[in-house]
């Protein structure tokens, strides 16, 4: 399971050295020589970075539990045909793709009325005949799982007894969240069958697999398909990598799915899905799919322009809580976020807050996935009114009814530099949809005053400043 491990490291320096809580917020990079919880954070830092690769697979298990809707975007989609000069085709229906009756009453059954926007051109490709290969690049939640899912059912031949389609995962759960989508839209396929090839699924030696949809982790599909021969990769029609981008941050992935990759027949569709599109994800792509079709799907950009920005000046962190009650004793919020940079201060406000009688719900980096998933539909179906939660657990979670974003700390880097990409995407989160949010930071020092100017500087928006005593102010702002 991933940790919030960032966040762990400095409660362990907090702990140990109390007095030198703040040495991780040093301004300057270098760092103290003769102290011994700055080497312990140097220690940790190869591990963190360990950690974080893990977290992404991690986030991208707890988008997927959360996700119960399409992703809204109003990007276009960028196609780039292997071909040039063929027609390319795009369908808003699921009628046009000509699929088999009981593939369309799967889609159907699930809910799906019209192909998303990378579906529209993904779908006639993945369909087409002959099979083309295809690498597509868009956030979570825009329907790739549910695109390659359909072409997998819909070139299988289930008469078949043998494995015909491949599905790569980067890790255990992420590859049973996709078998629940094949086994909801195979529903009316009875006679399909799933077999998941990871960890601890063992199978007696010289058994052959008559499933013929085998989903798993690299490694362990290397040894069904080599060592323990109970694939014959020969017989695979459509090959799928999923998560791209997370599977490369694994150690071992990438090459264990290129060794898979070369045991394929030439002419088996090869689909590649990946959330983000950096260099090393493009080069890993290009190595396993030959002749690509590419289609992206650009992130809706966040921005800041309809959100009011606040900062409130104290001095420690009980006046940082009073400002917080004050706030909350004038102006009526609906739902809030609350970020903190460590778990030990998200643990200590949320108990703070509930003491004040606020439903408040904690996020909290050493929670399983599956809890984190639990506590954010509690807070979006408004069972508590107030989510508490430190940087990584929140990242990527759309909760579109939060009115005000408040920066308990504000984000910095390792480094303690100030982190804007994860300020925009805390405070981009409130003023979504044409709605205006409201943010307020919280600055304790010097220093969280520079950071906080830095912020300023860098996105060239200005943060007023608030008197949380005065309350007509307060008032003012909610309006
Ligand atoms: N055409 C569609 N119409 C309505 N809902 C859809 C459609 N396609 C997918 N969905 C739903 O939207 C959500 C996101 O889809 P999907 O999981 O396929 O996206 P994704 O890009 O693979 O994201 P992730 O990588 O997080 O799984 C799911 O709940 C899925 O059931």
């Amino acid at each position: 399971m991933a940790t919030d491990s960032w966040a762990l490291a400095v409660d362990e320096q907090e702990a140990a050295a109390e007095s030198l809580s703040n040495l991780h917020l040093k301004e300057e990079k270098t760092k103290p020589d003769s102290n011994g919880a700055v080497v312990k954070a140097d220690d940790n830092a190869e591990k963190t970075e360990d950690e974080e690769k893990e977290d992404r697979a991690a986030q991208s298990l707890l988008n997927k539990l959360i996700r119960s809707n399409l992703v809204d975007t109003t990007n276009q989609v960028e196609v780039l045909q292997r071909d040039p000069t063929s027609p390319l085709y795009s369908v808003k229906s699921f009628e046009e793709l000509r699929l088999k009756p009981q593939l369309l009453q799967g889609v159907y059954a699930m809910g799906f009325n019209r192909p998303s926007k990378i579906q529209e051109n993904a779908l006639p490709m993945m369909l087409a005949e002959p099979p083309q290969n295809l690498i597509a690049q868009s956030q979570s939640g825009t329907g790739k799982t549910a695109a390659f899912v359909l072409a997998m059912l819909s070139r299988v031949e289930p008469g078949n007894k043998y494995p015909q389609c491949l599905c790569l995962s980067p890790t255990y759960e992420l590859a049973l969240q996709t078998g629940k989508v094949i086994e909801q839209m195979g529903k009316f396929y009875p006679e399909l069958k799933l077999a998941y090839a990871v960890r601890g699924n063992k199978l007696e030696r010289g058994q052959k697999i008559s499933e013929q949809i085998v989903i798993g982790t690299p490694g362990t599909v290397l040894d069904w398909c080599s060592k323990l021969k109970f694939i014959d990769p020969k017989k695979i029609k459509v090959f799928v990598l999923d998560e791209a981008d997370v599977m490369i941050a694994t150690q071992g992935h990438q090459d264990q799915s290129i060794r898979i990759q070369r045991m394929l027949p030439r002419d088996c569709q090869m689909l590649l899905f990946s959330a983000t599109f950096e260099d090393s994800v493009w080069k890993f792509a290009q190595k396993v799919v030959p002749d690509p079709n590419i289609i992206k799907l650009k992130r809706e950009e966040e921005t800041l322009d309809t959100i009011k920005q606040y900062y409130v000046m104290c001095n420690n962190r009980d006046e940082k809580f009073q400002a917080l009650c004050n706030i909350y004793g004038a102006i009526t919020i609906a739902q809030a976020m609350i970020f903190c940079h460590t778990r030990k201060t998200a643990a200590w406000l949320a108990a703070e807050l509930s003491k004040e009688g606020h439903q408040v719900a904690l996020l909290s980096g050493e929670m399983m996935v599956e809890q984190r998933a639990a506590v954010i539909e509690r807070f979006r179906e408004g069972k508590e009114k107030v989510l508490v939660t430190t940087n990584v657990c929140a990242r990527g979670i759309d909760v579109e009814q939060v009115s005000v974003v408040i920066n308990f700390d504000l984000p910095v880097d390792k480094d303690g530099n100030p982190d804007n990409e994860t300020y925009l995407h805390r405070i981009g989160r409130t003023g979504r949809f044409g709605k205006r949010g409201l943010a307020i930071n919280m600055v304790d020092s010097k220093h969280s005053m520079n950071i906080l100017n830095r912020i300023q500087e860098h996105f060239n928006k200005k943060i007023e400043k608030l008197d949380t005593d005065d309350l007509d102010e307060i008032e003012k702002i909610a309006n």
